[in-house]
């Protein structure tokens, strides 16, 4: 795994932003796997100034997100189709066609799971992956004890990520308790995978991500299996790894 250390969250945002959109310039056509959450929302930002001053088009690009909660409607700000439009995809030249979030209000949840699982697969798979890290060592929403030979499926929130995730939502009732998330495995397949973290409570997290384990207890050990992998996180998340 590659870390790069950053001093704070704007070098962290223009490093990841400067990244992403140098791959989209040279492969126009790239499949990108976006996160939701607050750690990318700098990058994003960063990517709708890069394509406003330098004119980085995405017109060709297509996108797809790593999970939804499951009971949302669409139009509710905290459902992740509204923060991918509102952070990323209302600024930039891309055909919202081409963007793809899975359905948390479909009728037949097991089959839209299967859906998103085709969907991926014809578009080639994903060339790169943006993640985040929960407290717990979640990626997308594959909470610790899932298989890392998992496809997109229904997944049930924990206590942690419920509570970690209640400060967008105005009570901590309010917060799904399950979602749809892409599976370990569906992350293993993209080609590149670039992670980011910021702030003392991922500490821990990036000392088990980096020193620990592999082990299903904390699903982003599983990148330590992958071959092309980008850590950019600030001093505070790297604070507790040893060198
Ligand atoms: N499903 C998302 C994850 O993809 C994200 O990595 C995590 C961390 O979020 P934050 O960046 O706000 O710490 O939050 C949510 O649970």
């Amino acid at each position: 795994m590659k870390i790069i250390k950053v001093t704070n969250e704007l070098e962290l945002s223009k490093t990841a932003g400067e990244m992403i959109a140098g791959k989209v310039r040279s492969n126009p056509e790239i499949v990108l796997g976006l996160a939701t959450g607050g750690t990318p929302v700098g990058t994003y930002k960063y990517m709708i100034e890069d394509h406003k001053t330098n004119g980085t088009s995405y017109s060709k690009v297509s996108t797809v997100n790593l999970d939804e909660y499951i009971g949302l409607q669409k139009s509710n700000p905290n459902s992740y189709y509204s923060f991918m439009k509102e952070t990323l995809f209302d600024h930039i030249d891309i055909n919202q066609e081409n963007t793809f979030i899975p359905d948390g209000n479909a009728s037949d949840l097991e089959a839209e799971c299967a859906n998103y699982e085709k969907r991926i697969a014809e578009l080639g798979g994903v060339d790169l992956q943006l993640l985040g890290i929960g407290r717990n060592g979640h990626i997308a929403f594959n909470e610790p004890g899932t298989s890392f030979d998992s496809r997109t499926q229904v997944v049930p929130l924990t206590k942690e990520t419920i509570e970690d995730n209640a400060r967008f939502f105005s009570s901590r009732e309010e917060v799904p308790t399950k979602a749809i998330s892409m599976g370990i495995q569906t992350i293993l397949e993209s080609k590149e995978i670039i992670l980011l973290a910021t702030g003392k409570s991922k500490a821990d997290a990036m000392s088990k991500l980096i020193n620990g384990e592999v082990t299903e207890d904390f699903p982003a050990s599983a990148l330590q299996k992958h071959s092309n992998v980008t850590i950019i996180a600030d001093e505070e998340a790297l604070s507790l790894v040893k060198e």
